[in-house]
């Protein structure tokens, strides 16, 4: 991968920085965040120590995954970023949808396709001296899974070949694009401009499903979509309630 490469084909006006290795580019960057003075997308080979949400890890294949992250500033404070990360979700369904890969998209921030993890997002944020706040936004995406890694990580991810055959570069930089565009969307209007688009992918829309929080079963009920605020829209035997954190999973039949 080349970074003036990148640069070039994007029109988002970020700087590209690729590294061969490294543990985790949403740590590198979190720990650049105080001196940083333009957006940054880092962009790793391979990482050794890859955070996934809730201090879970993320593992990844150099060959068969694109693992990167983009610091991007925000004018207000970390309760503004309400609903970015499935806005991010939004982004990336519709870019990979003009690559010719369909998405759904699963409460807060999976990408799945064929009903496995395509694409998972971790979004972390630190205060910017000055004011305003830096949103680390990292992206580990599944292009293919060898074996090895497919049997480790069970059938929770997803390989997508007819993306691991385009040229690396075109696809970081068509996906900086979406992202570049959508951040801007986000700063103006927040999670709102974003909503009907994130249900029309809902991967569980009409299902049964749970939700899942430190291992214990909190809700159950038919998934109804997000507000426009990000929760997630259950309809349980009590009535609506809207869920703000936890995991969903489908219920399994018994
Ligand atoms: O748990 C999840 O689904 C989120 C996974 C996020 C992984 C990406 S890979 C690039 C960036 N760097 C990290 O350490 N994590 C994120």
């Amino acid at each position: 991968m080349n970074a003036a490469h990148i640069a070039s084909l994007s029109h988002a006006k970020v700087a590209v920085e690729v590294v061969p290795e490294t543990g985790s580019t949403n740590a590198d960057l979190l720990a650049r965040a105080p001196t940083l003075t333009e957006p940054v997308l880092l962009v790793a080979g391979h990482q050794s120590a890859g955070r996934g949400r809730a201090g879970r890890s993320w593992l990844s294949s150099p060959e068969g995954s694109l693992t990167f992250s983009l610091a991007w500033k925000f004018d207000g404070g970390p309760q503004q970023l309400t609903g970015l990360p499935l806005a991010i979700g939004v982004a990336l369904g519709d870019a990979l949808a003009q690559l010719g890969v369909q998405v759904q998209l699963k409460w807060p921030n999976d990408v799945l396709k064929d009903g496995d993890k395509l694409a998972g997002i971790l979004i972390e944020t630190q205060g910017a001296p000055g004011g305003g706040t830096w949103a680390v936004i990292g992206i580990g995406l599944n292009l293919i899974m060898p074996d090895e890694l497919e049997a480790r990580l069970g059938r929770s991810a997803a390989g997508a070949p007819w993306l691991a055959r385009m040229e690396r570069d075109v696809l970081l930089a068509a996906l900086l694009d979406a992202l570049a565009d959508s951040l801007r969307l986000f700063a103006a209007q927040g999670f709102g401009a974003f909503c009907a688009r994130w249900n029309l992918r809902h991967a569980w829309q009409g299902q049964v499903v749970t939700i899942i929080d430190n291992g214990q079963v909190l809700h159950e009920g038919l998934a109804a979509g997000v507000d426009d605020t990000g929760r997630l829209l259950l309809d349980t035997a009590e009535g609506r309630i809207a869920v703000l954190a936890g995991d969903v999973s489908l219920r399994v039949k018994e």
